[in-house]
């Protein structure tokens, strides 16, 4: 193969930064034989064949935490190289949504202020995130 071919492929991954009226953030902990094990995370999941960004959001946030999304925003994007895995985040602010979020795959889920975020380990790629939660306004 040559150089130019060689370039990993990135997994398209979309994440969901779920706010309630309170301006707290739910966070879920990632399973131990999982990628990036035991750290906490935002939910959502790898984008599949044929589906928007919204369409994956929507499906893993119903999956994993159990919520109807009614509204997001775009947040931002990052990408990441683990390694052994590059990864594209796209990030979305879900402003408005149905149901009460819990760890609906038997994961630890918590609601959590803007402030203290900073005290979860989070996979590395989430740095930037949790730097602009914390930058923004009323954080
Ligand atoms: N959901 C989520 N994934 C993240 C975050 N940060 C981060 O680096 N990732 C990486 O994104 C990749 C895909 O996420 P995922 O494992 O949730 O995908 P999925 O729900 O489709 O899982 P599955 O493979 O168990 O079916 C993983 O390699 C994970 O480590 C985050 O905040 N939330
Ligand atoms: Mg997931």
């Amino acid at each position: 193969m040559s150089a130019a071919n060689t370039a990993k492929k990135s997994v398209l991954v979309a994440v969901g930064v779920i706010e309630n009226a309170q301006g707290e953030i739910f966070i879920c902990q990632r399973n131990s034989n999982q990628h990036q094990a035991n750290k906490w995370e935002f939910p959502g999941g790898k984008v599949e064949t044929g589906e928007t960004v919204a369409q994956a959001l929507a499906r893993e946030l119903a999956e994993e935490v159990g919520i109807t999304v009614l509204a997001c925003e775009p947040f931002m994007q990052i990408e990441h190289d683990y390694g052994d895995k590059h990864v594209t985040l796209a990030i979305r602010k879900v402003t408005a949504f149905n149901g009460e979020p819990s760890g609906l795959e038997g994961q630890p889920s918590r609601w959590v202020a803007i402030r203290e975020l900073e005290q979860y380990d989070f996979p590395e790629a989430n740095g930037p995130i949790v730097e602009k939660l914390t930058a923004a306004p009323g954080a």
